[in-house]
């Protein structure tokens, strides 16, 4: 059993409130004036990746004090019973075992009497040929042709994760093959997607862990009519559908044939399933071997959280850092900026991570918890992020913590961008983290020939308080493995501040409630069954059905 108390009863946490009013008045710019070793104490380095704490309020007390909360807390406990499969998930009664899913060694894991790991690799094994098929033009369609185009039906986390990484490597990208996704309920989405493609030529992954979604469904129906329009027999939907599921049953009741699914587990979370079968189109685009790189990059950082000191561990600490500014400054959102194009998807994908993991006021007890739980998790890719809300970060009310990632090798060495764009986000960094004093701006107002009343009246608008923290991740290039093995870093930090703040990260019931609601209305617009709502809600219906 995990410990199960609230972090503000731990004596680390009473420390941790008396440290805060230490720190709090410290300058982030006198902090790294009086300590020329500050890089190298607060940076950690994994595989070809750094992670630069450096810049963030702390001292090396500050993070003595967050790794003793995490001692208390029990976290190295917390990270054994998620990799042994303990059901951790206690409210779905499931374990979590995502890691399992990028585990090569001959470990066994024992799960409900099967051998998790073998499971996954007869899976591994069946998405590997799959791929092989597809690329060698093997697998044709029904009038004899080899695919061009696959489409990835799914929503959530059976869309996100496949549809960033696609994106994060596609640069990889085999020729042979384009991959869609198609995620939005709204008709759009399958609209703007099927009127590019020929149904001779196009293969549909169906993915939903439940298989139940409506989202899914609805599109996966529309996605099938629109094949049988031109294929006409239904004989010929198994070689152009196939599905990733738990649900084998919903699946062959949908009409996919059993040998064109692929399963997965309920110890598999949605936002974590990237690695399990959900990530077939990522072998799609990319062939299956560097699917495999991806896994192998994930299987790095989940030995480094499972065997490093807390001190040194970098989900742990990345985890803590969140903890400190969300619970001792009071932040309520943080920052994610990719200056990468290719990592354009990345903040989207961990607002599903971490919002829907950690988005939660009921402690492990039952009881509300009177601490902050998750931040607002957002942002968007540099520079043009710069451009759209960095005045707020640098010079609004609120404090704003910020992970600015980057690689140092471009994939596209176009020029001098790479440098112009780096150059971006060191300076950006540097700015958040210095500010601008009065007397910096008197001196620039001055040498720009201003003076007196003019300069004085300009002169506080020109400040930058500067001290906003920032973490910098840089890897060597951005690689399958470099990648899985940051995204695994994002997982375990997730479930760490769920450790801490004790609740379960596992479970997602307030998207339930939505659905639930939905079902409802849609019954009303679709057959007119009328109901009760309140004026607002009724009056929106009418207008709609008045105006359709
Ligand atoms: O894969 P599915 O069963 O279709 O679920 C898709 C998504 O549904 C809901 O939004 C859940 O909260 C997500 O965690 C899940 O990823």
């Amino acid at each position: 059993m995990l410990k199960n108390y609230s972090p503000t009863k731990t004596e680390a946490w009473k420390k941790l409130e008396e440290h805060f009013n230490t720190v709090q008045p410290q300058h982030l710019r006198d902090m790294f004036a009086q300590d020329a070793k500050r890089f190298n104490k607060f940076t950690f380095r994994l595989n070809n990746t750094i992670y630069d704490l450096s810049k963030n309020r702390i001292t090396a007390e500050t993070l003595q004090l967050l790794t003793q909360l995490a001692n208390e807390m029990e976290v190295s406990k917390a990270i054994e019973s998620m990799f042994s499969g303990e059901k951790i998930n206690a409210t779905e009664d499931r374990s979590v075992l995502h890691t399992a899913l990028r585990n090569f060694s001959d470990e066994q894991l024992q799960v409900d009497g099967e051998n998790a790991l073998e499971e996954v690799r007869q899976v591994q094994e069946q998405m590997r040929t799959f791929c092989n098929k597809l690329h060698t033009g093997e697998w044709t369609g029904y009038t004899g042709k080899r695919m061009q185009n696959v489409v990835n039906i799914g929503i959530g986390g059976s869309d996100l994760g496949p549809k960033m990484v696609v994106e994060a490597l596609k640069k990889y990208q085999k020729p042979d093959l384009e991959v869609y996704f198609i995620s939005n309920v709204d008709g759009t989405d399958a609209a703007e997607v099927l009127h590019k493609l020929d149904p001779e030529t196009t293969l549909f992954i169906i993915a939903s862990k439940t298989f139940t979604t409506k989202e899914t469904i609805t599109n996966a129906e529309t996605a099938r009519g629109w094949f049988l329009h031109k294929a006409v027999d239904r004989e010929h939907i198994k070689k152009h559908f196939v599905a990733l599921s738990t649900n084998i049953e919903a699946v062959t009741k949908f009409g996919i044939a059993e040998e064109n699914a692929f399963r997965f587990w309920d110890w598999v979370g949605g936002r974590f399933s990237l690695w399990s079968a959900i990530g077939l189109s990522v072998g799609c685009a990319l062939g299956y071997d560097k699917f495999e790189e991806l896994l192998r990059g994930a299987e790095s950082m989940d030995k480094h959280f499972r065997t490093a000191p807390m001190e040194e561990n970098i989900p742990v600490l990345m985890g803590l850092l969140s903890i400190w500014y969300t619970n001792f400054f009071g932040c309520q959102t943080h920052a994610i900026l990719p200056y990468d194009q290719y990592l354009r998807l990345l903040p989207e994908y961990l607002q599903q991570l971490l919002m829907e993991s950690n988005g939660k006021s009921t402690d492990r007890n039952g009881n509300r918890v009177d601490y902050q739980t998750q931040p607002v998790v957002w942002g968007a890719a540099g520079t043009n992020s710069q451009h759209s809300f960095f005045q707020l970060i640098h010079q609004g009310t609120i404090l704003i913590p910020c992970d600015f990632i980057a690689p140092a090798e471009s994939h596209n060495p176009v020029g001098n961008h790479h440098a112009l764009l780096l150059s971006n986000f060191f300076a950006q960094t540097e700015a958040l983290m210095k500010g601008k004093n009065a007397a910096e701006v008197r001196e620039e107002l001055t040498k720009k020939g201003m003076a007196g009343e003019e300069l004085e009246q300009l002169l506080p608008h020109k400040l930058f308080e500067g001290n906003k923290p920032t973490t910098s991740i840089m890897m060597k290039k951005l690689t399958p493995f470099e990648l899985g093995s940051l995204v695994a870093m994002y997982e375990h930090k997730t479930f760490v501040q769920g450790v801490i703040w004790n609740i379960y990260s596992f479970d997602q019931w307030g998207v339930e409630l939505g659905k639930q609601l939905a079902g409802t209305i849609e019954g009303e617009l679709l057959h007119g069954k009328a109901s009760s709502h309140d004026s607002s809600t009724s009056g929106l219906i009418e207008y709609y059905t008045g105006n359709k």
